[in-house]
């Protein structure tokens, strides 16, 4: 499948792509290869009169180009829309005008500082109500539990309540499989479904009602359904508040999205009456976008802490030393419970300071980024940066995989993890652009809700790494999936253990 020069072989009609069904089951280190060795550009040649040239690549300037420089000739485009229609008019699916709407809203409402408290605030309370109990019970009980499916569950009820001011409680002792939960799942691997085969295909699929395009259709009747009675319950209440003038305080507690979104949209004229739509579509954005990216950066991070031990005793030694005072307690539970105080009591401050996990979490979300790959169509043709010509008939794909493990861009040690990459001599974190490390994409659409998920991860590895031993279930395989999130495909299964109260804290 290769010819002597190490190319993918070129067969006469079906081009390419006997080389690239050969590698499917292992395409993220298939396109890392492919990458170092092509100079971080390759141009794959489909099967003839398919139209499906593809230009990979992994280079930082073609990066800084596509999503900076010349942004506007690489919109999301019509065949996006398509694949990804559940999420309708929202802030992943639309260009132009529409996008820019949605962007400046999104930016100014998770800016505003009584969101950002109330974030805070709910982070901690699904910590405390639903992480530690349910890392208790199986401690206790001995059992067996899958990492990945926790975070799946805390970032679920924690994006739900933060967005919609609605906690689902999919992460309690029993596991509960909640359809709106289960309905999200349904619709990623319909995505890629529609990623995968023919367009034609899909499309006839969709038409009949049948296989993974019935399952589309039921989940987002089933999405449409909960976030359609979040919003009437949420529009009740503030209804009932208003006639009773009453005025809650929001100084405690802080402030939820969907209220910041309502007082916009009911005051703007824009909308008519296509106020509900546009809100049900900006929820599900944030919902699709919120969930598995930041609990599948939680599973790899901890998946890389248990394959090294000394990375992880840095970061307790950060964090003991950020609780100094807090290690003479001698009962267990309560020193579990003033640790967990401390943390989100002064999560603020200990947020900008915990330098070093936060470097070992920029470590983790390079060598294993959520999103794995990034596809562009530009709409005129033109030459990029690395000297290869693209044209609409094309579509450029960035394998953000490769992206983070090239040691042409990252130096001999890119397979390794080490946090140092990312601290400065003077002790700070060390910044690196975008089109270098593009976990969260580059250029104006960069990622809306990057400060929201370093939150979640930082309340999420502090309180588990100061109150939990995590052993990984030996001969479990931990690998990733082929789809477009970067999930682990059989999950990460571990046993958890409390961690002594008459060791030091941290040991
Ligand atoms: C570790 C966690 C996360 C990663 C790695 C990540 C990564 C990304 C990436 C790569 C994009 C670009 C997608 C594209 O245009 O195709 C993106 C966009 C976006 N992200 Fe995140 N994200 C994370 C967490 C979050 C969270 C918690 C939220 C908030 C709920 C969020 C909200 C968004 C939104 C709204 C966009 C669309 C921005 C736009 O098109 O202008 N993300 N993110």
């Amino acid at each position: 499948f290769r010819n002597k020069n190490g190319f993918p072989t070129n067969w006469p009609v079906v081009g390419m792509l006997p080389a690239l069904v050969m590698v499917l089951p292992r395409i993220h280190d298939y396109f890392c290869e492919i990458m170092e060795e092509f100079q971080l550009t390759f141009v794959y040649e489909g099967p003839w009169f398919t139209n499906m040239n593809v230009l990979a690549t992994v280079d930082p300037a073609n990066i800084h180009h596509i999503f900076s420089k010349n942004f506007g000739n690489y919109p999301k485009g019509s065949k996006f829309k398509e694949i990804f229609e559940v999420l309708g008019d929202g802030i992943f699916n639309t260009d132009s005008d529409l996008w820019q709407y949605h962007r400046k809203m999104a930016q100014s409402f998770i800016a505003h500082p009584q969101f950002h408290k109330f974030l805070v605030n709910k982070i901690w309370e699904k910590v405390e109500t639903g992480l530690i109990p349910v890392l208790d019970h199986a401690s206790q009980q001995g059992l067996v539990i899958d990492l990945q499916d926790l975070f799946e569950r805390f970032t679920f009820d924690t994006i739900c309540t933060i967005i919609m001011d609605h906690d689902p409680k999919t992460l309690r002792v029993d596991l509960p499989d909640l359809p709106s939960f289960k309905a999200l799942n349904d619709i990623e691997k319909a995505f890629l479904h529609r990623h995968a085969v023919p367009v034609c295909v899909w499309k006839l699929q969709r038409w009949l009602g049948v296989g993974q395009e019935r399952k589309y259709r039921q989940s987002w009747e089933v999405l449409d359904a909960f976030i359609y009675e979040c919003l009437s319950k949420k529009k009740e209440e503030m209804s009932k508040r208003s006639a009773s003038k009453e005025r809650k305080s929001h100084n405690e507690v802080g402030i939820d999205l969907i209220t910041l979104y309502m007082d916009e949209v009911q005051q703007s004229a824009t909308f008519g009456s296509n106020r509900d739509k546009f809100l049900r579509d900006t929820f599900l954005n944030f919902l699709a976008a919120g969930r598995d990216t930041t609990s599948v950066a939680l599973s790899w991070f901890f998946y890389l802490l248990t394959r090294n031990p000394h990375v992880l005793s840095k970061i307790k030694e950060e964090l003991d030393s950020m609780m100094i005072h807090l290690k003479y307690h001698h009962d267990d539970g309560e020193l579990k419970r003033s640790r967990l105080n401390y943390l989100s009591r002064n999560f603020e401050e200990l947020n900008g300071k915990l330098v070093y996990l936060h470097g070992a979490l920029c470590e983790a979300l390079r060598l294993y980024p959520p999103l794995a790959f990034e596809a562009k169509v530009p709409i005129e043709q033109e030459i990029l940066p690395s000297g290869h010509k693209v044209d609409p008939n094309m579509q450029i794909i960035i394998s953000m995989y490769a992206m983070g493990r090239m040691k042409s861009i990252w130096g001999e040690d890119s397979y390794e993890f080490k946090p140092e990459r990312w601290i400065s001599e003077t002790g700070r974190i060390k910044h690196q652009p975008s089109y270098k490390f593009f976990t969260f994409n580059a250029g104006p659409r960069t990622c809306v809700g990057k400060s929201m998920a370093f939150a979640q991860m930082k309340a999420v590895a502090s309180s588990i790494i100061c109150n939990y031993h995590i052993e990984p279930v030996k001969d479990h395989l931990v690998i990733p999936d082929i789809s477009v999130i970067l999930h682990m495909k059989h999950g990460f299964k571990i046993v958890v253990k409390r961690s002594s109260v008459h060791t030091k804290l941290g040991d």
